[in-house]
């Protein structure tokens, strides 16, 4: 990545359709492929229970921290473009899908462009983000992991209840 500044971004990744697993393989492969980003921390895959439309099969879960060159948008736009080309379908909101990528943080930005909220507006709320994140965020030493691991406490398990940890 040359001389450019690096910056770490934290992002979450699920599937419910198809070969879960390899939907969140190959989207890792794609970013840690591309020449300004690096995957540098990734936590276990969870299975975990569907939350907002209920009615569909369980995820597969799990976070990964990258260092990167790119801005946060040119690191989102990077993201989107994977998640189309690894055929997401995207016709119901909250409803099944081959591969969701959301940016959780990026660095200690916070925005509220409706196209990219940072951190992430839903994260706090959701086991299935915060139980993989805090697991990925201790294990890199990250400045923000106690504070996020409180957050986690107070979650008791509401939403997206973890399942099991597959690997
Ligand atoms: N930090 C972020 N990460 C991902 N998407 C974001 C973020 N901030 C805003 N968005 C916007 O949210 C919109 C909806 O995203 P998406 O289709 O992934 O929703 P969803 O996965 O169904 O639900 P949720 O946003 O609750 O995870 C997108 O247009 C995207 O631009
Ligand atoms: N358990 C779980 N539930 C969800 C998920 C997800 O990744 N895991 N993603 C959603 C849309 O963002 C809606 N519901």
């Amino acid at each position: 990545m040359g001389s450019k500044p690096l910056f770490y971004a934290y992002i979450a990744l699920g599937s419910n359709m198809g070969d879960r697993e390899r939907f969140l393989q190959d989207a890792i492969r794609q970013l840690d492929t591309h020449e300004e980003i690096a995957v540098s921390g990734r936590s276990g895959i969870y299975e975990t229970e569907p939350v907002g439309v209920v009615d569909q099969d369980p995820f597969l879960n799990m976070v990964i921290e990258v260092e990167t060159s790119l801005s946060a948008q040119a690191l989102f736009d990077v993201m989107v473009r994977i998640e189309l080309e690894l055929g997401r379908t995207r016709e119901l909101r909250w409803g099944p899908r081959t591969l969701d990528l959301d940016l959780l943080l990026y660095q200690d930005t916070v925005q509220d462009d409706p196209f990219l909220i940072l951190p992430h507006p839903r994260m706090l709320e959701r086991a299935f983000v915060m139980v993989p994140l805090v697991e990925v965020m201790q294990e890199r030493g990250a400045e923000q992991a106690a504070f996020m691991a409180a957050h986690l406490e107070q979650l008791d398990g509401k939403e997206g209840v973890i399942l099991w940890k597959k690997i």
